[in-house]
């Protein structure tokens, strides 16, 4: 079995960050493994609190990973200053970190910053150039270029200019625009379409670090990126087609459909 790595921030109600990559590793028949870069206290409605994680605690935890168990991908969500940021990227740099897939975080889908404005720049320093394959939404991607994306070729423009940042791949995420839901992945030479249908649904919280993971555990198996992203796309419409309705605001997707479906313990 293959072991995949988050480094990311806790959601205590289990629909995105640590708890959705750990979700998303284990239905992809991975190991997953975890480096916690801050404590969120959130549930579907919003983030009500954040205790970032010491820069050494972060590092540590990478490090005693690395240095016993081999780490066959790692995923990167949640990095809030430009101190956890440069740690995470020197720590992963140093021990030769294979297959990195970076998620840049930076507002929640419940309107909260989670990376401080100020990190942003150390963010396209130090990450995006060590990132296998970076995995921005819209409203990322318009900060990383400074510009506004409307349309599907303002969204291949601007993997084109991502990608000049420095990472090897540019995935850019189409869940906040209208029409069908379009990935479109850039690798330097060319632009690739993953299309799929948009669904109707709030219980959307979660979506992109849950693909992100999932780019990893496929990437950790031996896929290539672009079949990694195929497959990553496939597993994330379907854990929001069976998104479920918990709380009062943007449930979680679900990870688990077809196995628990198998294991009788869903409702016809
Ligand atoms: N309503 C939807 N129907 C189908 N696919 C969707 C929908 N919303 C998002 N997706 C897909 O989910 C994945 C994540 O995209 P999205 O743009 O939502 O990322 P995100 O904003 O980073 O997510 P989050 O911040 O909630 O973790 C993409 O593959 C996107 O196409
Ligand atoms: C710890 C953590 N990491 C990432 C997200 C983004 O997910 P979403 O945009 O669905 O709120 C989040 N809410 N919390």
């Amino acid at each position: 079995m293959k072991h995949v790595l988050t480094v990311a921030g806790s959601d205590s109600c289990g629909g995105a960050g640590i708890q959705a990559d750990l979700k998303t590793f284990s239905a992809l028949g991975t190991y997953g493994m975890s480096a916690v870069t801050a404590v969120t206290a959130q549930n579907t409605t919003g983030v009500l609190m954040v205790q970032e994680m010491p820069a050494d605690l972060v590092a540590a935890q990478i490090n005693c990973l690395f240095d016993d168990i081999t780490v066959d991908a790692v995923k990167i969500g949640m990095v809030s200053s430009s101190e956890i940021i440069a740690t995470v990227a020197g720590c992963l740099a140093a021990k030769g970190a294979r297959h990195i897939v970076a998620d840049p975080v930076m507002v929640s889908k419940s309107g909260h910053q989670l990376l401080q404005p100020a990190a942003c720049a150390t963010l396209i320093e130090l990450l995006l150039p060590l990132a296998d394959v970076v995995t921005p939404n819209i409203p990322e991607a318009e900060v990383l270029i400074n510009g506004s994306i409307n349309t599907l070729a303002d969204m291949k423009q601007a993997a084109r200019e991502i990608y000049r940042l420095g990472p090897k791949h540019v995935v850019i995420k189409g869940g906040h625009l209208a029409g069908e839901a379009v990935d479109v992945l850039y690798d330097g030479r060319q632009v690739e379409l993953f299309a799929g249908p948009r669904l109707a649904t709030r219980h959307t919280h979660g979506t992109g670090c849950t693909f992100a993971a999932a780019i990893a555990a496929y990437l950790a198996r031996g896929f290539t990126v672009k079949e990694a992203v195929r497959a990553a796309k496939a597993y994330v419409t379907t854990a929001i087609a069976h998104g479920l309705p918990l709380g009062r605001g943007h449930g979680p997707t679900h990870h688990f459909y077809a196995l628990y479906k198998q294991a009788g313990v869903l409702p016809e």
